[in-house]
């Protein structure tokens, strides 16, 4: 069976995940395309998939039946009315990250597909399905290194662009580790707190950059996570947790090691794309086989929720340099 999918908002990842449909995955071919920016689903056609349909709205592309699901790649705060077309239309969809921007939305999202009675949302978090963070996890779940007490993260980019704003640290950037931190951990957030190290000469006269952010989780576990967006030197993504009886860390990005010129050297990738290409292979080929076997795993819109409200109260933290609690609704027993 090979899924029909149609693809909302043709930029960066977009092409990435097109790419990845057209040439790495089984099952799937995308067919239909929507862009505000016409251009850019022309030149997707005209170089990854000359066989597929521009649509000039995207409500069209979602009830067209020849679509069987849809990858909303778009901006952030275009997704909510996207994935609820979706759920409305009865169509799975894939979201990227964040699902929504504020978690009012998410919850609008999580209630419009219990109403409909049918998972149909996989949020566009990959790093769960990284074989480092699944590495890390066995670790954890095992019990070697007792229960997690703290955990020490960063979660660094060479260069943003101007555009990048303060908010984005969290919004953007660190809702990556909101959603898999809680799924390393099985727990959910408490409470959060935002502070300002010295500003680094790189960022834009906007931006505050970079920000270390303290969360505590339910369970107690204090996490600290450092978000560095100008740090110039490569794409670095750092997860230490320290237990009860011992340590385990992310593994670093395998890199051959190279003794020349009086230097031991191993490259750092500097490119997110590359980072966890391995991971968004596996996560859109895992979506593709819910959308044919009808069940839905990995991260739910209840996941996107939870991310979301911890996000909100970064964001307020931020502002307010204060401990935010983290409130978050009931887990509705549908995504049991
Ligand atoms: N999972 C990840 O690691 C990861 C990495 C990069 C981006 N993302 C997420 O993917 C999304 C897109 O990011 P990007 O880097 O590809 O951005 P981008 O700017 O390169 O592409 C976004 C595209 O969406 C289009 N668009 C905007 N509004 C639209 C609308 N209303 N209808 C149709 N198209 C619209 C834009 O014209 C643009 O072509 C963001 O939500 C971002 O957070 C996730
Ligand atoms: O949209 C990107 C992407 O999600 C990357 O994984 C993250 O490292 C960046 O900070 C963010 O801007």
């Amino acid at each position: 069976m090979t899924i029909n999918i149609g693809v909302i908002g043709t930029g960066a990842i977009a092409r990435e995940h097109i790419r990845r449909c057209s040439t790495v995955l089984q099952n799937a071919r995308v067919v239909a395309l929507n862009d505000i920016n016409r251009d850019n689903c022309q030149q997707i056609v005209n170089e990854l998939t000359p066989e597929a349909r521009i649509y000039d709205n995207a409500l069209d592309l979602i009830n067209d039946p020849l679509v069987n699901a849809v990858l909303v790649t778009s901006w952030g705060p275009t997704h909510e009315a996207f994935v609820l077309a979706c759920i409305e239309a009865g169509k799975a969809v894939f979201c990227e990250k964040p699902l929504a921007v504020t978690a009012q939305g998410c919850m609008n999202i999580v209630e419009a597909e219990i109403q409909a009675g049918r998972q149909l949302v996989q949020v566009g978090f990959m790093r769960p399905y990284d074989s480092g963070y699944r590495a890390l996890k066995a670790v954890i779940d095992s019990g070697e290194i007792g229960e997690p007490l703290m955990l020490h993260c960063a979660h660094r980019n060479p260069e943003v662009g101007d555009s990048y704003t303060t908010d984005m640290a969290i919004t953007d950037t660190l809702i990556h580790e909101l959603d898999v931190l809680r799924w390393l951990l099985n727990d959910d957030y408490a409470s959060v707190q935002v502070i300002f190290p010295r500003k680094t000469r790189k960022a834009s006269s906007h931006l505050r950059d970079p920000q270390i952010v303290l969360l505590e989780t339910a369970k107690g576990a204090r996490i600290d996570v450092e978000i560095f967006v100008n740090c110039e030197y490569g794409y670095d993504i750092q997860c230490e947790v320290v237990g009860e009886r011992g340590v385990a860390r992310l593994p670093e990005p395998v890199s051959v090691q190279t003794r020349s010129a009086a230097k031991l050297s191993t490259t750092i990738l500097t490119d997110w794309k590359k980072r966890f290409i391995d991971a968004y292979d596996v996560e859109l080929q895992a979506f593709i086989n819910n959308v044919i076997s009808g069940e839905m795993t990995g991260p739910s819109a209840w996941d996107g929720y939870a991310a979301a409200v911890a996000a909100d109260a970064c964001v307020a933290a931020q502002t307010s340099g204060e401990i935010v609690p983290v409130k978050m609704s009931v887990k509705p027993a549908f995504y049991r």
